[in-house]
């Protein structure tokens, strides 16, 4: 569930420099609708603009240093099929997640594993577009005049990936890395994309699924059942001023 607010602020910020690799994608997606993804560096990651920072929000490479960052509305693909986000829009995330994200990833780095973020905080006309598209609470949150979840920065849509893969990947490379298979890809609004849908699921996804859980768990952030790979921060479910930030 989510909220409300105030269209994206115009861009206040220059594009953020990070590392970009190459990238083999998904054989479904072209150059054309597909932004490359980027491997965060320990490189020192630009303050987030000051209206985000006031805000409470942080780039989330500087809590997750290996992150992969695919922010797919950032790109056409995603289930509008319309560009959301500015192509160098952040990952922002509030400050309330950062101990657990990185908790997480901790984890996850000893398993070999990273996260991809796929989205991160949401403004609110971005969340109106979206429930104009797909207006079912179950998958897209119904906006509010109150900021929740991803529009407060404080939910994450996130998958996994192994790092450097020896061989091989069964599944796309994303910036080197192999994404593990999670039986749906994002946004997939179908039943096998709850959480713990056994039908039609792999049991390697299913491990996954549960690998992902369970780490994030580890840092205090929990699942969502509807969406295997919606997670909720301390707070997200409170209702709050709806933000204007940009998200980049
Ligand atoms: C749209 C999808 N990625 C998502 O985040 N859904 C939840 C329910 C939300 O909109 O908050
Ligand atoms: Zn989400």
């Amino acid at each position: 569930a989510c909220s409300s607010g105030h269209p994206p602020s115009p861009p206040s910020t220059a594009p953020v420099p990070s590392t970009t690799v190459p990238t083999t994608t998904a054989p479904t997606t072209t150059a054309a609708t597909r932004a490359a993804p980027t491997r965060a560096t320990a490189a020192r990651v630009p303050r987030p603009s000051a209206r985000a920072r006031a805000a409470g929000l942080r780039d989330v490479r500087s809590i997750v240093p290996d992150a992969v960052i695919d922010l797919r509305y950032a790109t056409r693909h995603n289930f509008t099929h319309v560009r959301l986000y500015p192509p160098d829009a952040r990952c922002l995330v509030h400050r309330s997640l950062a101990a657990g994200l990185a908790r997480a990833a901790h984890r996850l780095r000893r398993a070999g594993l990273v996260l991809v973020f796929w989205d991160c905080y949401r403004p609110h006309a971005v969340q109106v577009r979206m429930f104009e598209v797909v207006a079912d609470p179950e998958w897209v949150a119904r906006p509010t005049r109150y900021a929740r979840s991803h529009e407060a920065g404080r939910s994450v849509d996130v998958t996994l990936a192994r790092a450097r893969p020896g061989g091989r990947c069964a599944t796309p490379l994303i910036s080197g890395h192999c994404r593990l298979d999670m039986g749906t890809g994002f946004d997939d609004f179908t039943p096998r994309a709850h959480a713990y849908a056994h039908r039609g699921v792999g049991a390697a996804a299913e491990r996954h699924r549960a690998i992902l859980r369970k780490a994030m768990r580890t840092g205090g952030i929990s699942g969502y059942r509807g969406e295997w790979w919606h997670f909720d921060g301390p707070g997200a479910a409170v209702n709050r001023p709806l933000l204007d930030a940009p998200v980049r």
